[in-house]
């Protein structure tokens, strides 16, 4: 019997991006990127800042208009946001105003989902996230990593097929950032794989952060996919696996990309390269 084939959930067609600037000139943020991502993969977009990851991000979310080229998400093509797509970004992800609770429900309400059935799926996925002792709580009440906890439930409440992070944890401490990353992670798995995961586009700066979360690594450079890497190593990963042989070219070529690696293959701080 023949394997079955990975269904599409992102497909990129030729996606170009132009910005005019404030003195007139233009920018091409995205040059002419073609892509395809199936159901439930969870691909991490690093690249050197300003190369058009967040550009791109947005588009797929239907939040910024491809200059050209198509962008189909579950077989239709976007033409503006939609309940099937999530995102998280940067900064903030949460209504100050809303209580946390009424944060995570706010999708659902908006969906006509009846209250009490959205009140146990924001309750589930508060619980999921760690969160259910402060319901109640304002958003002023949390710190920064309860409140990247409250966006991530709110966009796993939500229900969209394919959620997109936008370094999600740049701003976060180490631990904090390790214990989200997990957090994540146990949410992309939530049924153990007995149902289809979540597909997920998460850009991060950080090349330990893809090579402790992907299935595939897309790296940009100036507007343009220059490399498509899968990482293979089972989850979860600890300190160890990221030390295995297959894990450390990985990152070798990731550093390379990111103009942190020299000839020899000893990666250097970034503004110090000969
Ligand atoms: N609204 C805009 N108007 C004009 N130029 C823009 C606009 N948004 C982005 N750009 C330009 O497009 C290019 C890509 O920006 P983008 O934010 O997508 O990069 P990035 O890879 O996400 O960067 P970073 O990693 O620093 O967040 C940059 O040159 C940026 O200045």
């Amino acid at each position: 019997m023949s394997p079955p084939v990975d269904r599409r959930m992102i497909e990129l067609a030729n996606v170009q991006r132009t910005f005019k600037r404030g003195d007139g000139t233009t920018v091409q943020a995205i040059s002419d990127v073609s892509l395809t991502v199936p159901e439930g993969e969870f691909v991490c977009m690093i690249g050197t800042s300003g190369c058009g990851k967040s550009t791109l991000l947005s588009m797929v979310a239907g939040l910024l208009e491809p200059s050209d080229g198509s962008i189909v998400v579950d077989g239709r093509e976007i033409d503006g946001p939609g309940r099937e797509r999530g995102m998280v970004f940067q900064k903030d992800s949460v209504f100050p105003w809303m209580r946390v609770i009424d944060n995570v429900e706010y999708g659902l309400k908006c969906r006509g989902v009846p209250a009490s059935e959205r009140r146990a799926i924001a309750r589930t996925y508060l619980q999921r996230v760690g969160l259910a002792h402060v319901e109640t709580a304002w958003p002023r009440e949390l710190s920064g990593g309860m409140l990247k906890r409250v966006a991530i439930a709110t966009v796993f409440a939500n229900g969209g097929k394919v959620l997109m992070l936008d370094e999600p944890f740049g701003a976060l401490d180490y631990v904090t950032r390790h214990q989200l990353q997990d957090v994540l992670l146990d949410l992309w798995d939530e049924t153990g794989g007995k149902a289809a995961r979540r597909t997920i586009l998460f850009v991060t700066h950080d090349v330990d952060e893809a090579l402790s979360l992907a299935d595939r690594i897309l790296v940009f450079g100036t507007g343009r996919l220059v490399d498509d890497l899968r990482v293979d190593a089972p989850r979860p990963r600890d300190t160890d696996s990221l030390l295995q042989p297959d894990m450390v070219a990985i990152k070798h070529r990731l550093l390379g990309h990111l103009g942190l690696e020299r000839p020899t293959g000893r990666a250097v701080a970034r503004g110090t390269a000969a």
